[in-house]
This record gives C-alpha cells, sequence and structure tokens, in this order.
C-alpha cells in the first residue's frame, strides 16, 4: 500500500474507531547527519476520544515532541499521524486543541479575564461573546471570582488554571499539556490533579498529559503510555483499573499502588531499551 492511500486508509479507520489521536510508525528526528537526534522512534498509538492519557517517561525521551506533533509544532520524519481523524495541520485550523505549556505564560498587564479572551479577540470576537466565553471557562477551573485580579496576584497553581481557561477558548475537544503543574509544590498540585480530573470527567474532554510524575499519571488517567529513553518508543500502554471518579484518598489503595508499580516496572525496563 503506497502512502496516500495508507493515509485514507488510516483516517478512516480512526474516524471509525472516534479517536482523537491515531499515531502510526511515527518517527521524529531532529537535524541532518552525524549530529541527527531521533527523538522518536516507531511510535504507533491509539487515543480515543474522552480518554485521559499521560505520557510518562525518562528526560529527553520525546514526550513533549509527541505532544508539540500532534498539535502541528513538529513535523513528523515519517509514519503518519491523525488528530480527529485530520491532519495536525487541519485540526489547528479546526481548533480541534487547546495546548497548555510548562509556564503559565500570561500577560501581566492584562487582567486574568482579559488574559484568557486574548485568542478571541486575536480572531476578532465580539466584547460581549468573549466576556461570556471567559466567564464561561473561568467558572469552569473554579476562578470565575479571580476575572478583574493581575497574574501576578494569583498563586503559581491558580496562574497555570487561567492557563487552562485560556487554553479552552475555542472550545477544543482535545487539551494537550506539557507538564503543567511540574514547577508547584505537592499540596498545590494535588488540588489541581484533583480538579483538572473534575474538569476532564465534567467535559468529556480528550486529555494527552505529560509528566514525570508515576502518582500523578496514575490518578489522573485512564491510559498511561510509558515510553523509553531516547529515541522514545512506546513501552507499555496501561489501561487504568481504577474508579471513572476518583478522590485524593484513592491513592493509598491497593489498586492504586499496584497500577504505580506497573509504570514503575515499564519505566525500568524502557530505560534498558536503546
Ligand atoms: N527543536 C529541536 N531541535 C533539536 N533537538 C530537539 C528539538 N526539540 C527537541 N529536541 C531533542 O529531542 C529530544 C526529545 O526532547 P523532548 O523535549 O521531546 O523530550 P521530553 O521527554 O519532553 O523531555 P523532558 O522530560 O526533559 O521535558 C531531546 O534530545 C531534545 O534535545
Amino acid at each position: 500500500m503506497d502512502a496516500p492511500e495508507r493515509l485514507a486508509e488510516l483516517s478512516h479507520r480512526s474516524a471509525l474507531a472516534g479517536a482523537a489521536v491515531v499515531a502510526d510508525n511515527l518517527s521524529i528526528r531532529f537535524g541532518q547527519g552525524e549530529t541527527a537526534t531521533a527523538a522518536l522512534s516507531d511510535i504507533s498509538l491509539t487515543i480515543g476520544q474522552g480518554d485521559f492519557v499521560s505520557l510518562i517517561g525518562p528526560s529527553g525521551c520525546g514526550k513533549t515532541t509527541l505532544l508539540r506533533a500532534i498539535a502541528d509544532l513538529v513535523q513528523p520524519t515519517s509514519g503518519l499521524l491523525r488528530v480527529n481523524g485530520m491532519t495536525p495541520e487541519a485540526a489547528r485550523l479546526a481548533r480541534a486543541y487547546g495546548y497548555v505549556f510548562q509556564a503559565p505564560a500570561l500577560l501581566p498587564w492584562r487582567s486574568v479575564a482579559r488574559n484568557v479572551t486574548l485568542p478571541l479577540e486575536i480572531i476578532g470576537m465580539g466584547r460581549a461573546e468573549r466576556q461570556a466565553e471567559a466567564k464561561r471557562n473561568l467558572d469552569l477551573v473554579g476562578l470565575g471570582d479571580f476575572a478583574g485580579k493581575f497574574p501576578w496576584q494569583l498563586s503559581g497553581g491558580m496562574q497555570q488554571r487561567v492557563s487552562i481557561a485560556r487554553a479552552l477558548s475555542f472550545k477544543p475537544s482535545l487539551l494537550l499539556m506539557d507538564e503543567p503543574f511540574g514547577a508547584l509544590d505537592e499540596i498545590t498540585r494535588d488540588g489541581l490533579n484533583l480538579h483538572l480530573h473534575e474538569l476532564w470527567a465534567r467535559t468529556g474532554l480528550t486529555a494527552v498529559f505529560v509528566t514525570h510524575s508515576i502518582p500523578e499519571a496514575v490518578f489522573l488517567s485512564t491510559h498511561i503510555v510509558v515510553m523509553s529513553r531516547r529515541p522514545g518508543r512506546v513501552v507499555e500502554v496501561i489501561e487504568s483499573t481504577l474508579p471513572r471518579a476518583r478522590r485524593l484518598e484513592d491513592r493509598e489503595t491497593p489498586e492504586f499502588l499496584a497500577l504505580s508499580k506497573r509504570v514503575r516496572t515499564a519505566l525500568h525496563d524502557g530505560h534498558g531499551h536503546a
């Protein structure tokens, strides 16, 4: 089967399966010749609509690269990638996803509400409509009362919630998050994990979440994708056995600990991978 036929088949298959993301033998290499860096190697992965998928693996294994490829910010070197049955470029143009970066990247001179409305302002949406959108999204992240504050008046965790509200601007079906809580203390992170999980459960969004933390991945996810060291491969996709509704106390249960152990073992297996 040649490439266009393969692409057509894959689009058809992902649309039929209702998949949010399908990667098929996806490889990404940066640079050329002897100095080239192979970031991802032969990634095949299906992310279903409504799944919460965490990508976990050693530093430099290509987690961010995979997220950026889904967002059409990095181009595959070989293999295929579909987002909601479309090319990543078409999905980007259709505003199918929202992207949350490691740092909140808010503009300090704009209020919280005006940071959230910025993407809508850029596309020329009317003032009343974008204010209503911002209110809806700030309510969703539990910051409805902070619309008039400035970013510097909020804690780091609240700032990251604002950046999640901003990522929801175009009502995306897919939320891509690159270690959004990595810089925060553990208690704050616990609260945000709980909040994010509730948001996901309430909205039916598909989430792809990069993390280094095993408990965070296990707490949040329906599926945990464990990657090997660079060039990143998928070592194992672990499907969660936890109930959909989650409480922080669940982290002490034997089931949670057993899942954490499975992730840890897969990470160790992946470390031996070349
Ligand atoms: N634009 C680029 N040009 C060249 N090399 C790159 C580029 N982006 C990423 N890389 C390299 O690709 C590899 C994977 O990087 P990536 O940031 O995706 O890993 P990661 O798993 O997200 O790492 P971390 O957990 O440390 O954030 C690294 O070796 C990195 O240096």
